[in-house]
């Protein structure tokens, strides 16, 4: 009998769904679904950095996907073994102690502090700087040192203490707090212990300060000074962690009724995007998985002898298991990678949106239309133009830290700039200028990887930029020097969600052996052009000028700021 797994991808905007064939990879039907608030804008305050999303557009989503293509395959539901969920992260959501999203409870439907607070978030910087002063002051374990050394604001702890103080009502009406992944794998699950529910080893490892050595979370005393709530809590989460080849249960009456599945199907234990987009693009040892999207992640693994104790410094963790069980999972990053152009785009289409649309001389209809035709072709369109600039005429300097930094050394503070300007300077050449930025903010991370002793010798592409834009991958290439193949998958990380349900259903021994056999094929390949390298290190070097200037004058600013509240 074939058999059939289907992986899910929850991403910032929309979930996928796909139906995957164990045998070869092949997809045999996807689905998307968009979330409907969030679309709309609802419980976020961009100015505040404050990113929310209610429980029921995943929910909305997990049903309509799940049960599209499994009626749309045409698959017998017995053939259908098994389901893994990769979500984005950190991306908590406070639950009641029946696992019930809280925003799920009467009251608090409308609650943005109920609800889950999304990977860029950025509420919870002071929170993050306290956790990070005492780690390194306490006297005890520095529980940062699996993290890179600093903790971020896109993470577990930090995110939590900044709720539990912003909402006394929600901490507590909180019982406990579960990663997305977490959330949703236990949702289908007939599991319903939450003291037991298996946890994802690759959230906690990488954004709970979770390792073995110090026997998993941090500890009550660290956590109780942070504050007596984060101590409490410490008990109501977890101490043993699994990794992804692993079953976390099987299907629950309730959601079997609601996709079309049977209660055989196998719920695998759930994981990251980022760490199972590795997956589905045949992550090796040695090799950068890029995930170029809005954000991105650079994922790589190595065995536990090449990394020995080394503790890379400044990257988003070293975790045992969290992409490959049996190899460290590697995770670094940037906060904007395609936001930097979003952001840019967003700028020029101000006037479009606060002028043509209130002019009386267009009809609504002619207006709309151009607006959408516009919004959908400017990033084509600046492509075109920049690509045409010769390397001889001059462009400004750029940094990519619109939403901080997250790797190397993140600093969430940290904001973007644009220095070098002129009235010679056109929209195309600032265009440039970013791209230049996130490949040398790029470039930046390669590097620590490589100083820290961590060697790449190949670069794989993933996501909607490194499939979208061949300007921006090879500008890439040559700003690293390094050649880069891009997967040939619209769905890489739901394909790596379908790996891991593979060997959870036992049809591959191992994740390695699953990932070479089911991941993407590769579409494209990006040489370094040897002219251009010279020139990208020259200008990487204005960049680094304006980066230690930015990051210089922040320190001081901050510094002042404590010295006057002191
Ligand atoms: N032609 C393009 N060139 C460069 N960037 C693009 C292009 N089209 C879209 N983008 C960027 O891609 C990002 C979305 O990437 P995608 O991988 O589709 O989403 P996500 O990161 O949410 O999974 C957006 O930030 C957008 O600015
Ligand atoms: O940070 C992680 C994983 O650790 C990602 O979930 C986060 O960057 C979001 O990724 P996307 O931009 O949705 O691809």
């Amino acid at each position: 009998m074939k058999k059939y797994v289907i992986g899910l991808d929850y991403g910032t905007d929309s979930v996928r769904a796909v139906l995957i064939d164990t045998e070869n990879g092949s997809e045999i039907t996807s689905s998307v679904s968009y979330y409907q608030r969030w679309k709309e804008g609802k419980f976020c305050n961009p100015s505040a950095n404050s990113f929310r999303q209610h429980p029921s557009d995943h929910i909305e989503g997990l049903e309509k996907t799940i049960s599209e293509v499994v009626r749309e395959s045409g698959i017998p539901a017995e053939q259908i073994v098994s389901i893994c969920i990769d979500t984005t992260g950190s991306s908590p959501l406070p639950v009641t102690s029946d696992g019930t999203a809280l925003a799920l409870v009467p009251g608090f439907e409308e609650n943005p502090n109920a609800m889950m607070v999304l990977w860029k978030d950025h509420t919870a910087i002071r929170e993050a700087e306290e956790i990070n002063t005492l780690a390194r002051t306490w006297g005890g374990e520095d529980y940062t040192k699996y993290e890179g050394g600093i903790y971020s604001s896109e993470w577990f702890w930090a995110k939590i203490l900044h709720i539990s103080r912003a909402d006394a009502e929600v901490k507590n009406a909180a019982y406990s707090w579960m990663e997305h992944c977490d959330y949703l794998t236990f949702l289908l699950s007939d599991h319903k212990d939450l003291a037991t529910f298996k946890r994802s080893r690759c959230a906690a490892g990488h954004k709970a300060m979770w390792h073995e050595s110090w026997g998993g979370l941090p500890s009550e005393e660290f956590l109780n000074r942070l504050d007596p709530s984060l101590g409490a809590l410490r008990g109501r989460l977890y101490t043993e962690t699994y990794t992804s080849d692993e079953i976390a249960g099987y299907l629950n009456e309730e959601w079997a009724a609601k996709t079309g599945l049977t209660t055989k199907t196998i719920i695998t234990v759930g994981t990251f995007d980022a760490h199972s987009g590795a997956v589905g693009a045949k992550v090796e040892e040695n090799t950068l998985i890029r995930i170029m999207g809005t954000s991105t992640c650079d994922i790589m693994v190595a065995s536990q002898e090449a990394i020995g104790s080394t503790t890379v410094k400044g990257i988003c963790g070293q975790v045992d298991g969290s992409v490959i069980p049996g190899l460290i999972g590697l995770e670094a990053g940037q906060s904007a990678f395609g936001d930097v152009l979003a952001w840019y785009k967003d700028i020029l289409m101000w006037p479009v949106h606060q002028v043509m649309m209130h002019t009386e001389s267009i009809s609504e209809e002619q207006k709309t239309k151009l607006a959408e035709e516009m919004e959908a072709g400017l990033i084509r369109k600046l492509t075109l133009e920049a690509e045409k600039i010769p390397l001889s005429d001059s462009v400004p300097v750029a940094l990519d830290w619109v939403n901080g930094r997250r790797t190397p050394d993140a600093d969430q503070e940290l904001k973007a700039a644009i220095s070098q300007l002129s009235l010679g300077i056109k929209a195309p050449h600032i265009f440039k200028a970013l791209v230049n930025a996130i490949c040398f903010g790029a470039k930046k991370i390669v590097d620590r990887f490589e100083e820290e002793g961590v060697k790449i010798n190949k670069v794989i592409g993933i996501g909607g930029v490194a499939r979208k834009s061949p300007f921006i991958m090879q500008t890439l290439a040559n700003v690293l020097d390094m050649p880069i193949v891009v997967a040939a998958s619209d769905q890489t990380p739901a394909l790596g969600a379908a790996v891991y349900a593979a060997v959870s259903a036992g049809i591959y021994p191992t994740v390695q052996e699953a990932s070479m056999k089911m991941g993407s094929a590769f579409e494209a390949e990006y040489q370094p052009k040897a002219e251009e390298v010279q020139h990208y290190r020259e200008l990487m070097q204005q960049y680094q000028k304006l980066a230690d200037f930015v990051e210089y004058n922040t320190k001081l600013k901050n510094n002042r700021k404590e010295l006057q509240n002191s």
